[in-house]
């Protein structure tokens, strides 16, 4: 039944890319891992694997089992005698193909940097039987949680033939701290309907060596792994212990973020779900706003770093009247502050609502309460309320003016958002992120993290997810939309703006509708 692969030509060189590839030879030239200016300050030890092509051509490969075991035996994948995929055309993904990170390009810029296209692949790495997989959920909640498991369980059953799949309770301690559970499609048919996750979650508590050694001893092959940025850090020192090990287990990591702070991908799950949720909140702080005079309503959304959830809620609601995020710094007293701005809108309309994200106004809370020196057992700084902060400080502004006497309602709507479960759209793209993962490690690549760039799902490196954080452009189009939209004012000098417009030498996401594009003749920075 095994046929054996090829692999053994260069361990370092991925056995479909040398056997199948349609590239031409001088398309693609030797493989080198070496370390990149963009992974300075990287906790891990493996190095990217990057092929270069033809006119800039850059492919940041992902790891592959054959890497450190070559010669491990492929089979062929079940997935060609399953009715429902047999008659599709085209089903496989031809090895080669990759997903340009840059679309929109100019006519003589380089190719720029790809990624592998996810998908199911002609040959496995992993007999049906032989499969024995886990998953775990890390960090905080996110609508989609639940349907990601019961994707994995589900898919890897009907797709694949994989009966062993086990529930790692509580996050990553749980693999040497807590029970397990084993998960089958009865097991999970209907938990997608419920907020949170089955498994539990947590932060901190991340001890490689125990970790692995539990896989080890437990005979895992396969790991899953679904959460944030610090999940995929962690994921990723993982995957480089297997692999000093030597040990033949992939390692998938599935992005989970709220806040849609992961770096490279168009969106993460649960986004939509949040921005859809946080309607109701803000339709609450009109209704109450608009039913008294020179009434104010304020809605704290989730966002730490990164404002999306509160900038996509304001432009989807239009009831908004000013929005304040992370990455666009506000201020409270004087001319084109947030106090003259309100007042002028209560003045016109006698009413206004205001969105904040909560890790927006923090460098003033600080200067006027305590300094930030808080963390969570992640390492996570522990925020200062912003939204019962600023309604204080808009009730004592408002309170020195008699004349225009304000009600305030303040709403925190941000764990009941987080809870829910997913909505339609975000259910179809946990199912597109759950079998990705399974034919990546199927297909016997590892360390890597799933998800869409420019609409095409893809294998991405663990370093490329970690080492930034996708945030809101405050000099790209979509916000100047909200600006323009909601009428507040930007609260910036030209110091500021060419200060952000220095920090954004990474493209943003398609989320953006932005300037995603690659200058003429300007490589990315993080390459050699
Ligand atoms: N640099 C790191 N190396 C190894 N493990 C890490 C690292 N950073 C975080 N972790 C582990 O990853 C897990 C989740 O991290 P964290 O609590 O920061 O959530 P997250 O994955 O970033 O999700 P969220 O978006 O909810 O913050 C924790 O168990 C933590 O110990
Ligand atoms: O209270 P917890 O569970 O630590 O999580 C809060 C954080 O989690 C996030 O939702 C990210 O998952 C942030 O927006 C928020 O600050
Ligand atoms: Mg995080």
């Amino acid at each position: 039944m095994g046929s054996s692969s090829a692999s053994c030509l260069n361990p370092q060189i991925d056995p479909n890319l040398v056997l199948k590839s349609s590239l031409s030879a001088s398309d693609v030239k030797a493989p080198v891992r070496f370390p990149s200016p963009a992974r300075m300050g990287f906790e891990g030890k493996s190095q990217p694997k990057i092929v270069e092509g033809e006119r800039g051509y850059v492919l940041e490969d992902v790891p592959h089992l054959t890497d450190y075991l070559p010669g491990l035996p492929t089979y062929p994948n079940p997935l060609q005698d399953n009715p429902a995929y047999s008659v599709v055309k085209q089903y496989f993904v031809n090895v080669d193909d990759t997903v340009a990170q840059k679309i929109v390009v100019h006519k003589s810029s380089p190719r720029g940097t790809h990624f592998r296209r996810s998908g199911p692949r002609q040959k496995v790495y992993f007999e049906s039987d032989e499969v024995h997989a886990c998953i775990v959920t890390c960090g905080g909640l996110c609508p989609g949680l639940n349907t990601v498991i019961r994707e994995i369980v589900c898919g890897l059953h009907h797709m694949y033939g994989v009966n062993r799949v086990l529930g790692i309770q509580g996050g990553y301690k749980g693999f040497y701290a807590r029970n397990t559970i084993n998960l089958t499609p009865k097991s999970v048919n209907d938990i997608h309907k419920r907020g949170g996750t089955i498994l539990g979650t947590s932060r901190g508590g991340h001890d490689t060596a125990k970790i692995v050694d539990s896989i080890e001893d437990r005979g895992i092959n396969q790991v899953y792994i679904i959460g944030g940025d610090g999940t995929q850090k962690g994921a990723s020192v993982i995957y480089e212990e297997i692999e000093r090990r030597g040990l033949k287990v992939a390692v998938a990591g599935i992005p989970k973020t709220i806040d849609n702070d992961i770096a490279v991908i168009d969106k993460s799950f649960g986004f939509d779900t949040a921005v859809e949720e946080a309607q109701r909140a803000i339709n609450a702080a009109h209704v109450e706003a608009e039913s008294v005079e020179n009434g104010i309503g304020v809605v704290k959304l989730m966002g730490r770093y990164s404002g999306f959830i509160a900038m996509y809620a304001t432009l989807a609601s239009r009831d908004v009247d000013c929005c304040l995020i992370p990455e666009s710094p506000f201020y409270l007293e004087g001319h084109g502050g947030l106090f003259e701005y309100m007042e002028k809108r209560l003045k016109e309309q006698g009413h206004m609502v205001l969105v904040v994200a909560e890790g927006a106004g923090q460098d003033l809370i600080a200067e006027s309460l305590r300094s930030m020196s808080v963390e969570d057992p992640s390492g996570n700084k522990l925020l200062l309320d912003v939204g019962l902060w600023l309604s204080e400080k808009i009730r004592c502004h408002f309170a020195k003016k008699p004349k225009m006497p304000v009600t305030l309602k303040y709403i925190d709507p941000t764990y009941m958002i987080r809870a829910i479960p997913s909505n339609a759209s975000d259910n179809v793209y946990c199912t597109l992120l759950a079998h990705s993962a399974i034919h990546g490690a199927m297909a016997g690549y590892t360390g890597f993290t799933t998800g869409p760039v420019n609409g095409r799902h893809a294998y991405i490196p663990f370093y490329r997810i970690t080492e930034t954080q996708n945030k809101v452009v405050i000099t790209d189009r979509m916000w100047a939309r909200l600006l323009s939209s909601t009428n507040q004012p930007s609260f910036l000098n030209s110091h500021i703006i060419e200060e952000s417009k220095k920090e954004e030498e990474s493209p943003p996401t398609q989320l953006l509708d932005g300037e995603n594009c690659m200058e003429n003749g300007v490589v990315d920075a993080s390459l050699p």
